[in-house]
């Protein structure tokens, strides 16, 4: 029996027609105005679930049959494991559906959240190829029945999927990571057992330098001894000649964070170099970085578009990690401030920016919302702000500053359309007006989507 106001119960079996799909990727269906989230169910189709947990106002349903198919479901996902690894939401979604179910998606919350609707959304820019983008693979190590595994966490739990290659990971990590598990078998090094805190291998992080081709691997350990050291970095060295650095890094904590705070070089250089564009960046074992390069360069050259630098300009980059984008727009501004909590980016940060012989950004280390106010008072004006904060969205202190300092232009780079919308409707209240709103796609196969929004000063 449905209680209450609730049309449906738990285990009952029914056909529903998905109408949308969530931000997390699941379909979902209305019955009796009430919803039901399908996880692999997409919009269009006709499907038969079962009903398996009831919520007030809200229930989640199971995928048993499609009845009706969407012309974008991919029959088979290319990945082996897509049903049980957490890495991916949507490769049961043609690309193009993908893209443009993106688009939909920024559209709809800037309409719920931000009550704005006279505003271009453009469609998503998307990849050529969507594979074998991400230049930095993170794989848990650990020791089942006596053999070392290697994968990817189970959705949702800590059971690693031991699995020798995945599609989004540029092969040169995946070849890494099979060397490592091969030199570290044959050397005796041992995965590490999270419950009884035993063993040493616990990750093998590997990141590439996708326009300059060098790689480095680090091998994070639970503590300093590492069986046959000299033997492993040779070995690595011998599987992968192309190899630039081997790096450790001593992880001791009972903890799900991957790094510990001591990293030791075992071989080669401290860095590895990459570029976007004309901007070089020196990358250390633990620097941001962003995952998609390529991608980050259609992303950075949309900002850049969006703030319309003539050279004179005085431009603030607020939430600037490493300073990637500072670094962008200081090619083409007269001076660029970059505000950044972690004191470790902002070393990365100065010095991207004296290996690229830029001397007109002033980089500081603090909360955007303290340090640009604390700028405002010291005279300091921008004709230009660009915001690109992590997924809780700009704070409210940092919003009034920039509508007291009246910029003639707001750039926004958002990885939270939902935050975007909020923070774009105290922006519009204070005076601006958004322009135009380009989605970028920078996580194929993921539920994750990148924006740049223009938006430009109204009332002055
Ligand atoms: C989405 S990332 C952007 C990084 C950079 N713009 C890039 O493209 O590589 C957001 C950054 O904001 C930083 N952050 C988080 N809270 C902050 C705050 N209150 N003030 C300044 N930076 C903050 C994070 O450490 C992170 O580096």
């Amino acid at each position: 029996m449905a209680k209450g106001n609730i049309p449906v119960t738990k285990n009952q079996v029914l056909e529903v027609a998905i109408e949308d799909l969530t931000h997390e990727g699941a379909g979902v269906a209305k019955i009796d105005g009430y919803a039901l989230f399908i996880p692999k169910a997409l919009p269009g189709e006709q499907a038969l679930v079962k009903v398996i947990k009831v919520n007030k106002g809200f229930g989640f349903g199971r995928l048993l049959e499609v009845i009706k198919k969407s012309e974008d479901r991919v029959d088979e996902p290319p990945c082996q494991i897509f049903d049980q690894c957490g890495g991916c939401q949507l490769q049961h979604l043609s690309y193009d559906g993908q893209l443009k179910q993106k688009q939909k998606q920024v559209r709809d919350v800037l309409e719920r959240i931000g009550k704005i609707t006279d505003v271009v959304v453009y469609p998503t820019l998307g990849m050529g190829d969507p594979w074998r983008y991400r230049n930095k693979a993170q794989v848990p190590f650990a020791e089942r029945e006596g053999g070392l595994i290697a994968g990817f966490y189970q959705e949702r739990s800590h059971e690693i999927i031991d699995m020798n290659s995945c599609l989004i990971q540029h092969e040169e990590n995946d070849k890494v990571v099979q060397a490592v598990r091969e030199i570290a078998t044959k050397y005796g090094v041992r995965g590490y057992n999270e419950e009884k805190h035993q063993g040493t291998l616990r990750h093998v992080v590997a990141r590439y330098g996708v326009n300059t081709g060098q790689l480095m691997v680090v091998l994070v350990t639970r503590s300093r001894e590492l069986p046959n050291k000299n033997e492993v970095i040779e070995a690595i060295k011998e599987k992968i000649p192309n190899i630039t650095s081997i790096v450790q890094n001593i992880n001791s904590k009972r903890t799900n964070v991957i790094f510990g705070d001591e990293t030791v070089l075992l071989w080669g250089e401290e860095y590895i170099y990459d570029t976007i564009g004309d901007v070089k960046f020196a990358i250390s074992a633990r620097s941001f970085y962003q995952v998609n390069p390529e991608q980050t360069k259609v992303l950075y050259d949309q900002a850049l578009q969006y703030a319309n630098l003539t050279g004179s300009e005085t431009v603030i980059d607020a939430y600037c990690g490493i300073g990637t984008i500072s670094l962008f727009l200081a090619q083409r501004a007269k001076r660029v401030y970059g505000v950044e909590i972690v004191p470790e980016a902002i070393d990365d940060a100065k010095r991207n920016a004296k290996l690229n012989q830029m001397d007109n950004v002033d980089f500081a280390v603090g909360e955007a919302e303290k340090v640009i106010p604390w700028w405002y008072a010291q005279g300091i004006r921008a004709d230009c702000i660009v915001v690109d904060p992590p997924r809780k969205g700009c704070d409210e202190a940092l919003l009034e500053t920039i509508i007291k300092m009246k910029p003639k232009r707001v750039v926004y780079v958002s990885c939270n359309p939902a935050t975007l919308a909020r923070d774009l409707r105290v922006l519009e209240d204070g005076g601006f007006k958004t322009i135009e709103v380009q989605p970028v796609d920078m996580f194929p196969h993921t539920n994750h989507c990148e924006v740049v929004a223009r938006i430009e000063l109204i009332n002055e």
